[in-house]
This record gives structure tokens, C-alpha cells and sequence, in this order.
């Protein structure tokens, strides 16, 4: 049955959201649907321009009036999902829901979508009456873009990924409080910078004194500082595994994430246990503003020469871009800066390891907000509106 078109968004003006909207006016998706704008804070406000026929904010909380929707699409977040996803199926909606939060991800009737990876897992789930559309983790999804070929090719015995993920994936404040911690350091140490003959220990020294200075209120969202350092671990601690000889014992949950959601993308099944293609590695925030970036050691299946492989991965999708394993080109186009604001998804660094010919290294980087979380959204609706 052809899907209706009114689509009701939630969390539009949040990071996401904001990214959301933009991706959608630029891709044209307005004129293919009737928008209603919701607020958590602001019902009855003026909607933004997009909106034709309902120009006044709805209450994100009234049920009825979320109702009507063919389609709701939430960037809100996890919290608002807990509290009104439940209601509104219990109020019997039987609508499309896509939510970048990550709290319905791992349900059974919920798909994680990523469709330039997972279209036929999608469409599978559609054609049985799937309704639930969740964009998967940010880490995940970039990753996937990039050497998804791999997966696709059924090539992959087990893949690890270090991870180098940005402050903007703990959200607005994150990024904010980044900045104020560089601000903070630089001050202290502004006019010995200025002076060429200065002792750089003694910068060093001062920039350290700093770094352990900052005041709760630099350090309200990290809890330590970032600036000039990194935290290797990202997300709870599941406390999973019965003892610390388990695999999943010290995990962290963004850890987690990347073999459990990797493998619920491309239909192989949720978790740990057979079947599954095992992806393992640390997680760890860095300084960077919105870009998370992945080393990736993969073991393949067999010996596969590395022309096929770079081959295999540019020919994946529109958006991946391989990098000559070349120092100029890794420093033109492998960075978070030049990756910052675009769809791109570059690959490089790819080369054979030493362990072995079936062992192969990658570097993949990818905008957050993009492939990480607005735009598997966006498309999801695409798809929706053309079954
Ligand atoms: N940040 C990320 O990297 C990722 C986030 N997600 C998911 O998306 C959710 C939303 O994340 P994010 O967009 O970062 O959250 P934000 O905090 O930026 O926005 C969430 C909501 O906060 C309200 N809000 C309150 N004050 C402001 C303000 N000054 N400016 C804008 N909005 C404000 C808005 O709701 P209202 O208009 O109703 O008041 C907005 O929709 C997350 O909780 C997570 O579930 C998923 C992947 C990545
Ligand atoms: N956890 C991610 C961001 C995020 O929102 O992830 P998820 O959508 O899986 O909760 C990060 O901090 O970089």
C-alpha cells in the first residue's frame, strides 16, 4: 500500500535536526511531502518556512495530533522516544517511524537503516509490514559506508576498529565545551607563544598546570579535559561478561555498538553467537570537531590482491572515495577537516599488514552528522515514499 505524505518532525531544531532540514531542502524533499513541525518547548509557535498548511508548532507530547502523521521522523532524542514512541503505538498509530536515537535500534522489529549498504535488508522488512526505521550509530555508519563492499562481498573474517571520534557526537554542549578548553589553554600560555625565543618545556609545563586546572564548569560534559588530550572510552560501561575472561567483559557501550550494530545492518543477526562476523576494538574521543575517523585491521577470508580491494571499495557507492596510500594524498584528502561538511566518505591508508596476506589496513573518515546520523533519515523517507 502506497505510504501517505504527511510527515510529522520532531527535533528539527536541535544539531541533528538543523542537519536534517538542511539535507532535505537541499535534496528537494519538501515538495514530496506535507510537513508538520512539533516542539517539546514551543507548541503553538510560528513553524519554520518549509511548512505549507500547518504554519503553528504542534505539541510534540499530544498523541492525537502526532497521530495523524503517515511518517514521524525524530532527531529528539533517546528520552523522547522512551517516553512517546510506546503511547503512540499503544494509541494503535500505524505509522513510519525514523529516529535517530539509538533506543528502539536493537528491537526486533526495528530495522537499522543505512540503504546504500542495506536496501534489500530494508525492503525485506517492508514488504512484512516493518515500520520502525532507526538511523544506526554514528561510528558504525560511516564505517559501513566506506568499506561496506567488504561485508557485501562476504570477505570479511573478522574485522578490529580503533576509533577517533569527534566531541560533537556527545552533542552541541560537547562541541562548545571542546573550544572553551582550547581557549582556556591557549590564554595561559598566549605571550610565551609570542615570543619565538621562549622555552617550549616551559609551555609544555604550563599547558599541562592548565590542562589540570580547568574548572568544573570547562569540564562539565567530558568530566576531564579533551583539549590537548583524548578519553579512550566513549558511551557506559555495559558491565557485561561474567568474568574478565570474557570477550564482552570491560566493553564499553559505543564498543558494543560497533559488532552488534554492524551486524544487525547487514542482516546478519544482532549480537554475539554464530553466524555473526566478529568487530571488536576501542573506542576513543578525540579532539575533533564533528568528523569521526576509524583505523580499521580487517582479516579476510583469503589472500585478495590490494588492487581488487581498493577497486571493490570504490566501486561501492557514490560517496566513498579511496585515497592513494601516498603521504601527499592521505594529508590532501584523508582528514577530518577536509571531510567536515560533505557526504564524502574517503578510504585510505589501504595496504597489506604484516601478519599475513589476508591482513588488510584502512583509514576511513566520515561527517557525523551527515552519514552519522541525518542522512540515512532523510533517505529512509525517500524509500518509504517510493514503495
Ligand atoms: N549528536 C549526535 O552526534 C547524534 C545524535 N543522535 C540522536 O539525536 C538526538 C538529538 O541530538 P542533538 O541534535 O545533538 O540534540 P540537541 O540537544 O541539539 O537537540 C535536541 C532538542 O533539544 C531542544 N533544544 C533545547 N535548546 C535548544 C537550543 N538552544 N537549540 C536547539 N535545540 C534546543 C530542541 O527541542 P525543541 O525544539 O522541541 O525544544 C531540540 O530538538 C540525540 O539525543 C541522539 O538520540 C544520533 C546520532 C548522532
Ligand atoms: N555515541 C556517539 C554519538 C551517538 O549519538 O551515538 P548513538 O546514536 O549510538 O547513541 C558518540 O558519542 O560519538
Amino acid at each position: 500500500m502506497k505510504v501517505g505524505n504527511l510527515v510529522g518532525l520532531v527535533g528539527w531544531r536541535g544539531m541533528v535536526g538543523s542537519v536534517l532540514i538542511d539535507r532535505m531542502q537541499a535534496e528537494g524533499d519538501f515538495a514530496l511531502i506535507e510537513p508538520v513541525f512539533f516542539s517539546t518547548s514551543n507548541a503553538g509557535g510560528k513553524a519554520p518556512a518549509q511548512a505549507k498548511n500547518e504554519t503553528t508548532l504542534q505539541d510534540a507530547y499530544d498523541i492525537a495530533a502526532l497521530k495523524r502523521c503517515d511518517i514521524i521522523i525524530t532527531a529528539q532524542g533517546g528520552d523522547y522516544t522512551t517516553e512517546v514512541f510506546p503511547k503512540l503505538r499503544a494509541a494503535g498509530w500505524n505509522g513510519h517511524w525514523i529516529d535517530a536515537a539509538s533506543t528502539l535500534r536493537m528491537k526486533d522489529d526495528a530495522v537499522i537503516v543505512l540503504d546504500p549498504v542495506n536496501l534489500p535488508v530494508m525492503q525485506r522488512a517492508l514488504a512484512k509490514g516493518g515500520k520502525n526505521w532507526i538511523g544506526g550509530n554514528c561510528t558504525v555508519s560511516c564505517m559501513l559506508m566506506g568499506v561496506g563492499a567488504l561485508y557485501k562481498a562476504g570477505l570479511v573474517e573478522w574485522m578490529s576498529t580503533m576509533t577517533y571520534q569527534a566531541a560533537s557526537g556527545g552533542g552541541a554542549q560537547h562541541m562548545r565545551e571542546l573550544l572553551t578548553q582550547f581557549g582556556s589553554i591557549h590564554n595561559e600560555v598566549r605571550d610565551l607563544l609570542n615570543d619565538p625565543k621562549s622555552a617550549i618545556l616551559e609551555i609544555d609545563r604550563k599547558v599541562l598546570a592548565k590542562q589540570k586546572a580547568l574548572t568544573a564548569d570547562e569540564t562539565a560534559n567530558f568530566g576531564v579535559p579533551l583539549g590537548g588530550s583524548l578519553i579512550p572510552w566513549i558511551d557506559k560501561d555495559l558491565g557485561l561478561g561474567k568474568s574478565q575472561d570474557d570477550a564482552e567483559w570491560g566493553m564499553s557501550k559505543e564498543e558494543w555498538k560497533g559488532g552488534a550494530e554492524t551486524n544487525k545492518i547487514l542482516g546478519q543477526g544482532p549480537s554475539f553467537g554464530t553466524g555473526i562476523t566478529p568487530v571488536d576494538g576501542f573506542c576513543v574521543r578525540i579532539g575533533a570537531m564533528r568528523c569521526h575517523s576509524q583505523a580499521l585491521t580487517f582479516k579476510l577470508k583469503k589472500n585478495v590482491p590490494l588492487a581488487d580491494i581498493e577497486a571493490m571499495i570504490a566501486q561501492d557507492n557514490d560517496w566513498v572515495r579511496v585515497v592513494p596510500n601516498t603521504r601527499e594524498d592521505t594529508l590532501r584528502g584523508l582528514t577530518p577537516v577536509v571531510t567536515t561538511g560533505t557526504l564524502n566518505i574517503p578510504v585510505g591508508r589501504i595496504r597489506k599488514l604484516a601478519m599475513g596476506p589476508e591482513y588488510v589496513g584502512a583509514f576511513t573518515i566520515g561527517d557525523q552528522l551527515l552519514w552519522g546520523a541525518a542522512e540515512p533519515l532523510r533517505r529512509t523517507l525517500r524509500v518509504l515514499l517510493q514503495a
